[in-house]
Parts: C-alpha cells; structure tokens; sequence
C-alpha cells in the first residue's frame, strides 16, 4: 500500500528559516477567492486575475510536448482539465513533488478521479525546468477549477531540486506537498473513490481504474509503468541498506513516525 504523506517541505529541508516572504498568498483549501453570492468583489493579485480563455502559445507548446501518454489516458473520461471552459485556473494548492517512481503518476491519477479534484496531466517542471516562464505562464497551465475544487499537479523531481522549496515557498506557503512515501494519509477529501474503481491487472501487476460510467474502458497507467526490474544481488541490497539507514532514521525522527524500512 501506497503511503501518502504530506508535510512541509521546506521545513523539513531546513528553508525554513532562509526563505523569503512569500509574494503570492493563494487561497487555500478552505480559504477560497471565490466571492460570497451577493457580496462585493474582493481585490486579487493580478496573477490571479484574469480568466484565461485560451493558452498562450508557449503554454501550448508545453502541453503538446507533454501530454503524450499520461495526460491523454486518463483526461477524456475522469478529468477534462486542460479543456474545461468554466472556472479559473489557479495555482496549485497541492503539489505531489516527489519521490521519482514511487508511485506517483498512480497517486495523481487515482486522486483526480474525484470529482473536487483537478490535475495538470502532464509533468509542469516549474520548479526546476522552467521557472523562468514566469508564475503567469505556470498558473495558465492548470486546469480550469470551481469553488470547492483543488488543483494539483505532479512533478517528482522538485524533490531533488536545492531550489524548488523556496520556490515553491514564494508562490505560496499555504501550498500542500505530498511526498509519496508509503502508506495514506491525506488532503481532507470526502471519501468518495474506494476498492470498487479499481481491479488488480495480473498483466501490469498493480491496480487499475474500472471502466468509468459512462466511459470507454478501463485504465492502466502507461507503458513506462510497471516495468521488470533486473535481480539485484543480496549483497548490493545490504549495501544499499545501510547506505540509507542513517537517512531513514533522520526521516522517521523529522516526520515523528518510525517507518521500519529495515
Ligand atoms: N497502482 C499503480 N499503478 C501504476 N503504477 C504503480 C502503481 N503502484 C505503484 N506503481 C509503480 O510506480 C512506479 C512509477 O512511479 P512514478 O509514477 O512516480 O514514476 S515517475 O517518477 O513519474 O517516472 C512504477 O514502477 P516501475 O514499473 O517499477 O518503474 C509503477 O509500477
């Protein structure tokens, strides 16, 4: 079982302290932009305040670029994200930023298939490959989302990148990050996906969406997951755990919970 686990990641990264005020307040979860029927228009940053009808050209060339296989798996029947017409497109108020293959193409996808939830389908690389596009073009990438929907995206290498937490930090503090580590825990949703969309694909080896209502087929995640794995010698094992024991202590110590990865 997958664990989800959030957690600040500067702070757990030590930037605490080093990084700068956020320029960008976004709203968060329960703390919505979205104006009270009858009630007067409240100021935003100008980040944040155009609805944006159609990507910019750059923004395009980015989705075609990455959409190939994961954004199109899953986008005609559970998240029509990036061509939803209603709503604003924000900044995400959750970012699963890692670790690289550990699962969290699943996670994401798993994730949108409710209904307050929507996703970039492709990796943004923000944080790390394009932050010089400025935050305007990585807010113009999101999905469109109504009041009571959370955006989210998903790129594992911020993990192992020095300066996305500060980056991320000066979007907004309020933004969740979710490290996939093992087992779940999770972003306040209504328990709305459980057992009963998915089935265990003996072919792929992991679980995989049901046939969506409505939808055509069932899904799998794509080629690139579920590959063989080479043997790994008993010997290099030991080595590779004890390598990491000291690290996993540090971790179990930061997050106060004690993971047993023995
Ligand atoms: N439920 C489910 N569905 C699909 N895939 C699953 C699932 N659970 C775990 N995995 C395994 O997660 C591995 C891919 O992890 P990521 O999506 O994080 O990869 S990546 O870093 O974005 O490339 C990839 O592992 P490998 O095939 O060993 O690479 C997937 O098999």
């Amino acid at each position: 079982m997958i664990i989800l686990f959030t957690y600040v990641f500067y702070c757990l990264t030590g930037y605490c302290d080093l990084i700068p005020s956020p320029l960008h307040e976004l709203q968060s979860f329960k703390n919505k932009r979205y104006p009270e029927e009858g009630s007067k228009p409240q100021p935003v940053a100008p980040w944040n305040r155009s609805i944006v009808r159609d990507l910019p050209g750059s923004n395009q060339d980015f989705l075609s670029q990455n959409v190939e296989e994961t954004n199109h798996i899953y986008s005609d029947s559970y998240n029509l994200s990036v061509f939803n017409n209603f709503g604003n497109k924000e900044f995400p108020q959750a970012i699963i930023i890692g670790v690289k293959k550990g699962g969290t193409r699943a996670l994401l996808e798993f994730l949108r298939v409710h209904p307050d939830v929507r996703a970039v389908g492709a990796e943004p690389h923000f944080f790390d490959r394009f932050y010089e596009k400025g935050l305007e073009w990585y807010r113009n990438i999101m999905p469109r989302t109504l009041e009571g929907q959370i955006t989210m995206e998903k790129t594992p290498s911020y993990f192992v990148t020095r300066e996305a937490p500060r980056r991320v930090y000066a979007m907004s503090r309020h933004t969740k990050l979710i490290v996939v580590v093992r087992d779940p825990d999770f972003l306040g949703l209504k328990r709305v996906v459980t057992n009963k969309h998915f089935y265990f694909n003996q072919t792929k080896g992991f679980p995989c969406l049901k046939k969506p209502e409505g939808g055509s087929r069932p899904r799998c995640l794509g080629k690139s997951k579920g590959r063989a794995h080479p043997h790994i010698p008993a010997e290099v094992l030991l080595r590779l755990r004890d390598f990491y024991r000291p690290f996993n202590l540090k971790f179990y110590q930061m997050t106060g919970q004690d993971f047993g990865w023995e």
